[in-house]
């Protein structure tokens, strides 16, 4: 996962490739904590992570907004009491691109870290 979390975003275009199915193998692999959801057609990587309290979720979701912040690649995030569902997927190109790969292991450190 580290090479991952290392990785470095590109920019979001139209028109980018989505990622092959044996990309999507190989990639899943690095992030094994991380599920596929199909939300209308546009597959979605996601993770929900607990925490003691709202505070704590919510000290997370900022981190996450700023690491998107400094990638330029944002995700969904549903911020509860306890609990945090990160989302990663390419608007761009209605799908999973391997910045979200990327994104999705900077968002395990960033949770690993807290
Ligand atoms: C202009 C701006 O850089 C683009 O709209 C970026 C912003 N962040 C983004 N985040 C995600 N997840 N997908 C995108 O296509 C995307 N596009």
């Amino acid at each position: 996962m580290s090479e991952l979390a290392n990785g470095v975003c590109e920019p979001c275009r139209s028109g980018a490739p989505q990622v092959t199915e044996d990309e999507m193998r190989e990639l899943m692999a690095m992030v094994p904590d991380w599920s596929i959801e199909t939300r209308d057609g546009v597959m979605q990587l996601e993770k929900v992570y607990s925490f003691r309290n709202f505070r704590e979720a919510l000290a997370f979701t900022n981190k996450v907004g700023e690491i998107a912040e400094a990638q330029g690649h944002h995700p969904g995030l549903l911020t509860e009491w306890g609990k945090v569902t990160v989302t990663w997927w390419t608007h761009k190109i209605n799908g999973l691109h391997k910045n979200d790969f990327i994104m999705a292991a900077k968002t395990d450190i960033a949770a690993n870290n807290q």
